[in-house]
């Protein structure tokens, strides 16, 4: 047995998240691809696996519900964009957790959107996919569109704003309230919520800040 699934079935139970086997196998091979590839592409800092599962895993999996609950009046199918995805965080974890929603990583560095490809192959996760893209340059339209550990909040829905459908909302992933940033958002976007996150072991605050444009007069 993986080392890391009994840590993480522990961490889904705080976070209050029911997974299937088949989803929990895949978020443990995932950490296994990223441990196996981050050796030649240099992915992520992080490499410890205990570390990876709280700092990467968790930390992801910790926006799940708030999520969900964002979208609870979802009729039809959803498409989020992850912004500078990197290794594919929180998209690939998203997508494996949401298989209602199509997920875009897009990373202006190569390797990195070639290895959210060849995660989504791997795993057969055909709501998944890499793109190798500055974000600015993106016509597609999202109805969510996420970011961890980017830029400012400014500069995330600066560069992001083309890529929002009408009545899309942003979701970036902060540490601690990020106060100073939130007043220094132009007044065409407007924040609507900072939700607070635990994330199981990791000891650190967290949390989401949701955005979408202002309707200015
Ligand atoms: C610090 S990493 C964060 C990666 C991942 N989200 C995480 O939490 O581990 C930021 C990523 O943003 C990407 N990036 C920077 N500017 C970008 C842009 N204009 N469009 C798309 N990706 C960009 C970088 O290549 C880098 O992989």
């Amino acid at each position: 047995m993986n080392t890391l699934e009994a840590p993480l079935r522990q961490g889904l139970a705080e976070l209050g998240l029911a997974l299937t086997d088949e989803q929990i196998t895949r978020l443990l091979d995932y950490l296994g691809l990223i441990q196996k590839w981050t050796k030649v592409y240099n992915l992520t800092a992080v490499r410890a696996p205990a570390e990876m599962l709280t700092h990467h895993l968790l930390d992801s999996l910790a926006v799940i519900k708030p999520l969900r609950h964002q979208l609870t009046d979802a009729t039809s199918a959803f498409k989020l964009l992850d912004v500078g995805s990197g290794a594919g965080l929180p998209g690939v974890v998203i997508a494996i957790c949401c298989p209602e929603i199509t997920v875009h990583c897009v990373d202006t560095v190569a390797k990195k959107a070639a290895f959210v490809q060849q995660v989504a192959v791997t795993l057969k996760l055909s709501n998944l996919r890499g793109v190798h893209a500055r974000v600015e340059s993106l016509t597609d339209k999202y109805q969510v569109v996420s970011s961890r550990a980017f830029a400012s909040l400014k500069d995330f829905t600066n560069w992001s704003a083309q890529a929002l459908a009408e009545q899309g909302i942003w979701m970036a992933m902060k540490g601690k309230h990020p106060a100073e940033e939130m007043a220094a958002l132009p007044s065409n976007v407007s924040v609507f919520h900072v939700e607070q996150l635990e994330v199981p072991g990791l000891g650190a605050e967290r949390c989401i800040v949701w955005m979408r444009p202002a309707l200015i007069a």
